[in-house]
């Protein structure tokens, strides 16, 4: 988070009517804002604290601000205000403020704050010339699975996956999914608009015009993220929107006319049907993604699939080989630490969690015999 957004003004303000998201109470509160840490297309994020009385203190948390009323954006506030997951930012309080700078009002979100986006952690490998060790790579890949397990059995599509929309805390390897602005609850049989999604994420179906898309859409952008973790930047860098699908094309060779027809009938745009290369798929993602070993490279090539419906689900990814060593072990090393640090609390599924992973459950947890104890109570009934 850059010094040009930590300088910039902040403010000291009471606001009337704090809702918490836990007690569903409203007061009064006093909001110091620390310093600005983010800002997007729709708002800005600051650092804040907040107090009732001035003398107990609660924060830090980021607080998103975004134009009140606008329909889009209403959608993240109703969205956090039912998701309770370990792998999602929680949203503590939310009120409504007027901005003494334009005088309109703003939806205000504070939500837990973590130190970084999988973004600035990426880029302060490839910066350096070094790969995000491999165990990072699955501790993180895991638990934004983990995330989306539990969104899409909502029926929730994020839509806007990408590293700078990924928390993590680098420290204890704690990761959270955050920016909720563009996410939806899709609705069988219902359209939604196909111009979603950052371009370097998007979904092949996305880029051709589908308006039927499935939660599958996130698990593309997964299939992105995990790869930009191995190669330390974006793997598909369309520099235009349609050239999008030429570079997918590059390394899983050309769509096939039936995925096109299916995802939009009315598609006119370039096919890229002629292959881009020579040699298998397998081959080009063997010199991509080397560094992922055997499993890596398998699980890419199962998740970064055009067919939407042949891509893996959530709990067949979770369940994959890749992630097999976060079972055996317990520690990591943090970024520049030489004391490992005990991982966090991959397997302690919710019940809700334990009925979507339903048969999968001993191919995703470890043993019983290997999980900690205070896994043990959640898991075994
Ligand atoms: N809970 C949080 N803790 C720490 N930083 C956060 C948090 N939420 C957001 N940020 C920071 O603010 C940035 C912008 O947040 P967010 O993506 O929610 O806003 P946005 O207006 O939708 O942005 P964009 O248009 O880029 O998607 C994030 O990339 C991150 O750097």
């Amino acid at each position: 988070m850059s010094n040009s957004l930590s300088s910039a003004k902040c403010e000291e303000f009471i606001a009337n009517d704090v809702t918490s998201n836990r007690s569903n109470n409203t007061r009064r509160m006093l909001v110091k804002e620390y310093k600005k840490i983010g800002h997007g297309a729709f708002g800005t994020v600051v650092q804040a604290y907040i107090t009732p009385d001035k003398q107990k203190w609660y924060g830090p948390f980021a607080i998103k601000k975004v134009p009140a009323q606008t329909e889009y954006k209403s959608r993240e506030l109703q969205i956090l205000r039912i998701t309770d997951h370990p792998n999602v930012v929680r949203l503590e309080y939310f009120f409504t403020h007027v901005s003494p700078v334009d005088n309109k009002v703003y939806q205000h979100l504070a939500m837990e704050c973590l130190p970084e986006t999988l973004q600035l952690e990426i880029s302060r490998y490839s910066s350096n010339k070094l790969e995000l060790p491999l165990k990072h790579v699955k501790l993180y890949s895991y638990q934004i699975t983990r995330g989306m397990l539990y969104l899409h059995a909502f029926g929730i599509c994020h839509r806007d996956i990408k590293p700078s929309n990924i928390l993590v805390d680098p420290t204890t390897g704690v990761l959270k999914i955050c920016d909720f602005g563009s996410a939806k609850k899709l609705e069988q049989n219902q359209p939604s608009i196909s111009y979603i999604c950052s371009r370097f994420y998007r979904a092949p179906e996305l880029i051709v015009g589908c308006t039927q898309y499935t939660t599958q859409i996130d698990i593309w952008g997964l299939g992105c993220v995990i790869g930009e973790m191995l190669i330390g930047k974006a793997v598909f860098q369309g520099q235009e929107p349609l050239l999008q699908l030429r570079e997918i094309a590059k390394l899983l060779g050309p769509p096939d006319k039936k995925f096109i027809f299916f995802s939009n009938p009315a598609y006119d745009g370039p096919l890229f049907s002629k292959p881009l290369f020579s040699g298998s798929p397998q081959s080009r993602f063997e010199k991509h993604f080397g560094h992922a070993g055997s499993d890596g490279i398998d699980l890419l090539m199962k998740v970064l699939v055009y067919e939407p419906q042949l891509r893996l689900s959530p709990r067949r990814i979770l369940a994959h080989a890749f992630f097999g060593d976060l079972k055996k072990e317990e520690y990591f090393f943090p970024r520049g630490q030489t004391q490992p640090v005990q991982l966090p609390n991959l397997f302690q599924f919710s019940q809700f969690e334990l009925q979507v992973i339903g048969e999968y459950l001993d191919k995703i947890a470890p043993p019983k015999n290997k999980l900690r104890n205070d896994e043990e109570t959640a898991t075994v009934d």
